[in-house]
């Protein structure tokens, strides 16, 4: 799927592509990749002291580096220029919410017109209130005719009261109209006391989170500033977070100064990082500002939101993947027990197609396929291919199975001539899209088999520590099949493992123990010679 950052991981990965071959680097090599990057940062927007910066760092690191044994030059210099993409994003830290001693917790937005602050008031109230928290939505934009309005919707969806006013309402003791929207009587017409009022009224009816979505104009203003700067002197934020759109170019840089002189922000949240633009201007407002990055927005969906890890995001830049991600949304979506009974049934060869459409369910609750094939690593030269991936061709391989019986999902082998003719005509397609599943689906089936059992790999894909049992094992050691433990202490010790080897680093397992594996900081790409079938058409054709 193409992001804000596609061309730009395009552009380095390529700027990597010609260290591969070298056995040790000169300052020459050094410093031609030193000049594409620099290129390939300036043309996705990155502002010019940003790339200053950044690549006299990276240079200067390069040319100190210990030569390692564990490493060889390409993984050594996507390692440096991965720690000093973290370091641009927001200081390599994660900075989570602040939050009131004494409740609520009040959030302000801030940000031009169009950059989704509305929007994401509703995806961080749903987030806080999946959370356990109790948000109240604030319509403090009363500039724009339609913003009250669209909060109003945006809540309804989100199932979050809002605090609005009404038209021609000016008592204070108005009732909530309904389950979802409150219009008490707000002051209509001024923003400062509608934020204010909104403060007493979520204190009265215990709101822990007041998020107050104020408005925007198409550019920096005087007296739009002076407006938010009002408000948050009116309600004292916890935290006031700049809401910018990744696509809006160099201007990013100028617009996000201008705000952090207006309103000294606290935070940054990026919004719109799913559009084709260059998303590189939006990189630079954490360094050029020196605030951090707290969350970023990947479309218009309510879910389509997550907290920023400046370390995940780089990752993700130099095409490494972005694993932890997966296994936390996996975690958090994924029925445990299911997913172990998977794989068992993978590994010992009797995992039907009433298995599939289960597994099929629970990655569909991770969001869509396009999204989840980008999270791993080296992905990004099948873009064109995981574009085309067409999510009806999903739904059609899912009508073929529901329209079989229980027994044939069960064994393919029974699906002779007459039952492969009822089943297309029961799931509305042709009789060779029927074949077409099965064929795939049984070599599916015999290649993981194959792959659980330890006895071949997916081509460049290195296998996960825990993932292969190897030979057959016996019932207590099955469980770990899954891949990720359900023990808290050992799932962090997987992530610390994982997290090393994106970074290139040696794992503490590694560096403890005999087999010592080099790191695949930058996976061999060249040995990618063809996706799993799975990916490549495979389940679902294409
Ligand atoms: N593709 C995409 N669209 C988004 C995203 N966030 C917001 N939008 C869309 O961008 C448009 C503007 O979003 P709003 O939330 O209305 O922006 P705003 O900052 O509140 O705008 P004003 O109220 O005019 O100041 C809407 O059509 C949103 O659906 C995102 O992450 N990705």
């Amino acid at each position: 799927m193409p992001t804000a950052f596609s061309s730009l991981t395009d552009r380095l990965t390529n700027a990597f592509k010609h260290l591969r071959s070298k056995g040790k680097l000169s300052e020459t090599d050094i410093d031609s990749t030193i000049r594409e990057i620099r290129r390939a940062l300036l043309d996705a927007d990155v502002a010019l002291p940003v790339v200053r910066s950044f690549t006299s760092q990276v240079r200067e690191r390069c040319l100190s580096t210990e030569v390692s044994d564990s490493l060889n030059p390409a993984q050594q210099v996507v390692s440096i220029v991965n720690d000093e993409l973290t370091a641009i994003l927001g200081q390599g830290v994660d900075r989570p919410l602040n939050f009131a001693k004494n409740p609520p917790t009040v959030i302000m937005l801030a940000g031009l017109q169009g950059a989704g602050k509305t929007t994401l008031a509703g995806k961080l109230g749903y987030w806080l209130k999946q959370a356990g928290h109790t948000p109240l939505l604030v319509a403090a934009d009363l500039q724009r005719p339609n913003a009250v309005t669209q909060l109003k919707v945006v809540g309804e969806r989100a199932g979050i009261p809002v605090f609005a006013p009404q038209a021609g309402v000016t008592s204070s003791d108005e009732t909530a109209e309904d389950a979802t929207v409150v219009t008490p009587g707000a002051t209509h017409g001024d923003p400062v006391a509608v934020a204010r009022q909104s403060l007493e009224f979520a204190r009265q009816k215990l709101y822990d989170m007041v998020i107050i979505d104020t408005a925007g104009r198409l550019g920096v203003d005087e007296e739009l500033m002076a407006q938010a700067r009002d408000i948050r002197d009116a309600v004292q934020p916890q935290e006031i977070l700049f809401v910018i759109d990744a696509m809006i170019g160099q201007d990013a840089v100028q617009t996000a100064q201008a705000f952090n002189q207006g309103v000294n922000f606290t935070g940054v949240v990026l919004t719109k990082l799913d559009g084709d633009a260059r998303g590189g201007a939006a990189l630079s407002v954490a360094s050029v500002t020196n605030k951090p990055i707290l969350f970023d927005s990947t479309g218009e969906g309510l879910t389509d939101f997550e907290v920023f890890h400046p370390d995940r995001m780089a990752g993700r830049i130099l095409d490494q993947g972005d694993i932890l991600t997966l296994i936390e949304q996996a975690q958090k979506q994924f029925d445990e027990q299911q997913a172990r009974e998977s794989a068992e049934k993978l590994s010992e060869g009797t995992f039907g197609l009433d298995d599939f459409i289960e597994q099929l369910e629970q990655v569909r609750k991770l969001g869509p396929m396009k999204n989840l094939l980008a999270m791993i690593p080296g992905m990004a030269q099948y873009r064109n291919q995981i574009d085309n991936l067409d999510e009806k061709t999903i739904d059609r391989s899912e009508a073929i199975i529901r329209a079989m019986t229980p027994a044939e999902r069960r064994d393919t082998s029974i699906i002779d001539g007459s039952r492969r003719a009822r089943i297309a005509k029961g799931s509305g397609v042709s009789v060779s899209e029927v074949n077409g599943l099965i064929q795939r689906f049984e070599m599916a089936a015999k290649m993981m088999k194959r792959v659980a059992n330890g006895a071949t790999s997916i081509p460049g894909v290195r296998p996960i520590p825990g993932m292969h049992g190897g030979k057959k094992k016996g019932k207590n050691q099955k469980k770990k099949r899954s891949g990720v433990s359900g023990n808290p202490a050992k799932r962090r010790q997987q992530e610390e493992e994982l997290k090393a080897r994106l970074s290139g680093k040696p794992t503490a397992s590694q560096q403890n123990g005999s087999s010592f594996h080099k790191p695949a900081a930058m996976p061999d790409l060249s040995q990618l010679g063809q996706l799993p079938p799975s990916l490549n058409g495979g389940l679902f054709g294409r």
